[in-house]
């Protein structure tokens, strides 16, 4: 039998892959994609399925009661995958108020609506998801000088950003309903994810970006603070087996031991530009120190070992493979760079980096 999945924020850059991903992997898969297009969300990324009929594209607010309940009733929903989330940490800092709406009452509005209408039908729980996806972030800091030392699903949140802090509460709001009415849950908390369809204020897409454009290449602090990188599609695949073999009520760590500093990320992104543009002009000159970020995390590294081994999950592609395949990617999709990077985004990136370029 189809199954129909309410996917949330499937416009956004990990959403949009993995509802990219699901239909190229199921046949037999409908998916209801909600998103409210803010300036993170591009309908562009789902040209390749517009005219797909096991893809229905709703633009709409999870916070929006009305809209979420109404889709409920219209489908027979099995599965939420709630990707929907402001995500960008600097963001966060300027208005965390913009964070707390949409990441914890549009999760908890998402909620309510899963609740009354699965628990008001005949099948009730059964069969059914609300996979919440989240964040290492929640974790808090690793200390650099204990290479060994890494986040597993039973340490302590400890969130020191307001976005860390609305992932780390929406969380506590689904476990809660999986303690209290018995809703059939999952969370994964994944690492840095990177590939196709990143909005470019992220550190990958924002350092492809300025380098291109031979502009300044803005590194926080001094550059070495650590991320665990994940290529998108082994995200998706890990949430793809969360939602079929995860245990109900568990919490899945995903990421690959891929820990690399920001100032090796941003070299070997020049490295490749170089090589593969033939641009003596993308060089470690463009690199420009900029102020830290206010209550910068040091490092973020996961332990993966619950997800490989209770189901079987592990990193496909390297970051060696990955960084090459996500520049080609930027590189022969300049359009789509253009029209994300045009209006709004100039206006806000001007402001961030004036004094420093
Ligand atoms: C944009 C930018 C970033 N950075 C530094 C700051 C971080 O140490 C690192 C990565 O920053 P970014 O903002 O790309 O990502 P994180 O703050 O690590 O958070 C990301 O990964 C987690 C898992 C999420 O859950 C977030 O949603 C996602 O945004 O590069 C710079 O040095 N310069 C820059 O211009």
């Amino acid at each position: 039998m189809r199954e129909t999945y309410l996917v949330t924020g499937g416009a956004g850059f990990i959403g949009s892959n993995f509802v990219l991903y699901m239909l190229e992997k199921y046949e037999d898969v409908r998916i209801i994609n909600v998103d409210k297009l803010t300036y993170a969300g591009n309908i562009k990324n789902l040209d390749s399925v517009a005219d797909d009929e096991r893809h229905i594209f709703m633009q709409a607010d999870i916070c929006d009661a009305d809209v979420i309940c109404k889709i409920f009733q219209d489908y027979d929903i099995d599965y939420v995958v709630n990707f929907a989330a402001e995500s960008h940490v600097d963001r966060s800092i300027r208005t965390p108020e913009v964070f707390a709406q949409t990441n914890v009452m549009g999760t908890v509005n998402l909620l309510n609506a899963a609740k009354a209408s699965w628990g008001s039908s005949k099948r009730a729980f059964e069969n059914r998801k609300f996979l919440q996806v989240s964040t290492d972030e929640v974790y808090g800091s690793l200390p650099l000088d204990d290479p060994e030392c890494f986040f597993q699903e039973s340490t302590p949140l400890d969130p020191r950003s307001p976005y860390s802090a609305s992932k780390a509460a929406a969380d506590l709001f689904v476990k809660s309903y999986g303690d209290t009415y018995g809703l059939p849950i999952n969370i994964t908390r994944c690492s840095n994810n990177y590939g196709p369809y990143q909005f470019p204020e992220k550190l990958i897409p924002l350092i492809i970006n300025n380098a291109v454009h031979h502009r300044a290449l803005p590194v926080y602090g001094d550059g070495l603070n650590v991320r665990d990188w994940l290529y998108v599609e082994d995200h998706c695949r890990a949430i793809d087996m969360v939602l079929r073999k995860g245990k109900i009520g568990e919490i899945y760590n995903i990421g690959g031991h891929n820990e690399r500093n920001n100032l090796t990320i941003v070299r070997t992104i020049v490295r490749e530009l170089e090589t593969v543009l033939q641009d003596s002009e993308i060089n470690d000159s463009l690199i420009s120190y900029v102020e830290d970020r206010k209550g910068h995390d040091r490092r973020y590294g996961i332990d993966p070992k619950k997800i490989k081994t209770d189901l079987g999950w592990y990193p496909e592609t390297s970051f060696e493979d990955g960084i090459v395949r996500t520049i080609a990617w930027y590189l022969s999709h300049e359009d789509w760079l253009e029209s994300v990077t045009s209006g709004a985004y100039r206006e806000y990136y001007s402001k961030m980096y004036e004094h420093h370029e």
